[in-house]
């Protein structure tokens, strides 16, 4: 017989196969379960599955453009609406922020600014989002972001108009700078947190990915050890807090309803958090809307916001009205001999539609 060093040594092949048999045997026993079996087991409730798919808010699934896909992704909608209920939820309002600007950053508590109006403060682990998501709330991008932890190293105010101040805070855990650096902000964030009159509502800002990430020394689910410290530290200080998961758009749509419940179950410990947590996505401005109401009813401009929210919408009818009174072939006619494209009219239409839907 050729020998090569492939053929199979059945002397040695026993003790491995007798070794295997008996780990299928003591799998019988009951057994601890891992991890992943115990997060499967989770069963959100439907109200925060309709909640998710309504505000679009878990990981995209793929759009496809062939008529057939699209007609399975109806089917699939309507099977998912069945299931869950209506899934369109109450009419988003569409609010929006005063403009933002920066206007101090702190690196010790007597740089702090002067307590004239209310404020709402965003703290986290670093990388979780904090600034994007107030860059997403304020719809602007003066907040500096960066994909590597540890960029905001002070605590930074940005006025919103003379309405409120929103605050940005360096992050907690893990961050690209020394640990006497993140322990001074530590320090100072306590000290903002405690001291600070004008500070109406703390939201914690949660990576929705990590809010079920287990590594050995972290719990087996839900909320991440910085994260605990962080928050029994408030409770101990008897301060009202809210949790917002972030990054929604990564996790899988079932998944983000697991980990929502294992916060929330996670929460009821503290007796000054408010109980639910809140689930939006900065990248693709999903629960925005959502969030922004929540803000303004805080501080107490939701009426403000609304006013101003009707008067845009009016001038903007106005506007295409106005337009489309002076006929768009005439105007065009003085810079060219051509004629008006149809696109334009049908723009038009389309914007006056989606106005009237409003
Ligand atoms: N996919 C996705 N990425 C996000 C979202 N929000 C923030 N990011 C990304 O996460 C990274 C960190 O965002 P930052 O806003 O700088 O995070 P931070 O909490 O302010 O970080 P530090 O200032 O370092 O504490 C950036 O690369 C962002 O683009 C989100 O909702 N979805
Ligand atoms: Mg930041």
């Amino acid at each position: 017989m050729h020998i090569t060093k492939f053929t199979i040594d059945k002397t040695r092949l026993l003790p491995i196969l007798t070794k295997k048999l008996s780990s299928v045997t003591q799998s019988k026993a009951p057994k601890s379960l891992s991890n992943r079996q115990l997060f499967r087991q989770i069963l959100p409730p439907h109200e925060t599955l309709r909640e998710i798919e309504a505000l679009n808010l878990g990981k995209p699934r793929k759009r496809n453009s062939s008529p057939f896909k699209k007609k399975v992704n109806i089917i699939e909608k309507k099977k998912l609406e069945r299931r869950l209920g209506d899934l369109t939820l109450e009419q988003e309002e569409h609010l929006e922020l005063p403009h933002l600007s920066f206007f101090a950053g702190a690196k010790i508590p007597t740089s702090f600014p002067p307590e004239r109006v209310q404020e709402l403060c965003f703290v986290g682990r670093s990388n979780v989002g904090k600034s994007s998501l107030i860059n997403a709330l304020a719809d602007t991008t003066v907040v500096r972001t960066s994909d590597k932890p540890g960029l905001t190293q002070q605590i930074n105010f940005y006025a919103a108009g003379n309405m409120f101040n929103m605050v940005d805070m360096p992050g907690y855990g893990f961050a690209y700078v020394k640990d006497e650096e993140r322990l001074k902000w530590k320090e100072l964030i306590e000290i903002y947190i405690s001291q600070r009159k004008t500070l109406k509502r703390i939201f914690v800002i949660v990576d929705a990915r990590h809010a079920s990430t287990p590594e050995p020394p972290e719990p087996k689910l839900g909320l991440k050890i910085a994260d605990k410290e962080f928050i029994s530290m408030l409770d101990r200080k008897n301060i009202e807090f809210q949790i917002i998961l972030t990054k929604c758009d990564m996790v899988i749509a079932p998944d983000l309803a697991r980990r929502h419940t294992i916060v929330k179950e996670q929460l009821q410990v503290y007796k000054n958090a408010i109980p639910q947590p809140m689930m939006v996505s900065a990248r693709r401005k999903a629960g925005i809307y959502k969030l922004r109401k929540l803000l303004l009813t805080i501080i107490g401009g939701l009426e403000r916001a609304r006013e101003v929210a009707n008067k845009k919408k009016e001038h903007r009818l106005a506007d295409i009205n106005n337009k489309s009174k002076t006929p768009l072939h005439k105007i065009l006619k003085k810079f060219t001999n051509k004629k008006t494209p149809r696109y334009f009219y049908v723009k038009r239409k389309r914007e006056r539609k989606s106005l009237k839907k409003e």
